[in-house]
């Protein structure tokens, strides 16, 4: 089944004097794990915020679970990513004030559907948060404790757990590994994946780490597929 289909897409960003994007046909499938790689400035980071709705293509078609993204209202499209999709971003986005439990709980907040998987998996939203953190391995007595206290490597497990809460149909991942050593690379993804899988999500990550390139069915050379990095911007 497919997860997210684009065709056609143009995208410029406003006052650039050529496309950052051009890409006739990308489609990713339910359960499908994508690892998006190339070089600085060929529209990865661009490519997501299209990807989540951030800013909209000039031309062509995005379509994800079927739903035309740009046929939907401004509030209904925040609602549709919300029940959707989950992100694990580079500077986390984390509330720094607020604790663990409630980052992780706030992404059921803004979206009756993910509520509704966290309680069927767990019975509550907070039992199903507690359960995701210590699947991924953070110290039980940090759950309390505000995020801002947290080391980066903790800091990035509960962006994990959040993006994962309510099991989205896609987590979008922008170098999430970039601030751990080798050995906690290894052991984020491992648990980040065991995680995904047993959701049914997809996972579109974005990395410069050639590495973790075994843990994805389907890899992405983005200046391939994207024809304004092959035109040459000068
Ligand atoms: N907010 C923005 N406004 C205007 N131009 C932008 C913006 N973000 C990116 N660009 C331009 O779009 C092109 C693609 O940048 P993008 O950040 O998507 O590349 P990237 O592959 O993610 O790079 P990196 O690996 O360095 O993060 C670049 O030419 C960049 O200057």
């Amino acid at each position: 089944m497919s997860l997210l289909s684009l065709s056609d897409i143009r995208f410029r960003w406003p006052n650039a004097t050529h496309d950052a994007l051009q890409i006739d046909s990308l489609d990713v499938q339910a359960n499908e794990r994508v690892f998006l790689y190339g070089p600085s400035g060929c529209g990865k980071s661009t490519l997501l915020s299209l990807i989540v709705g951030v800013v909209a293509p000039q031309s062509g078609k995005l379509e994800m679970l079927g739903q035309s993204l740009a046929e939907l209202s401004s509030a209904k499209r925040d609602q549709f990513r919300a029940d959707h999709i989950g992100y694990v971003f580079q500077q986390f986005n984390l509330l720094p004030y607020l604790s663990v439990l409630q980052n992780v709980t706030l992404a059921c907040q803004f979206s009756k559907t993910r509520t509704a998987k966290a309680i069927k998996r767990s019975g509550t939203v907070a039992q199903e948060a507690r359960r995701l953190l210590n699947q991924l391995q953070l110290p039980g007595e940090l759950i309390d404790s505000p995020v801002n206290e947290l080391s980066i490597g903790q800091q990035q497990r509960v962006a994990a757990a959040r993006a994962l809460i309510g099991s989205p149909e896609l987590i979008i991942a922008d170098e999430p590994t970039s601030a751990l050593d080798k050995v906690n690379r290894q052991r984020f993804m491992e648990l980040l994946l065991t995680e995904i899988e047993h959701a049914g999500s997809s996972l579109i990550m974005v990395s410069h780490d050639e590495q973790l390139l075994e843990h994805f069915q389907k890899d992405i050379h983005l200046p391939s597929l994207n024809k304004a990095v092959q035109h040459g911007l000068d």
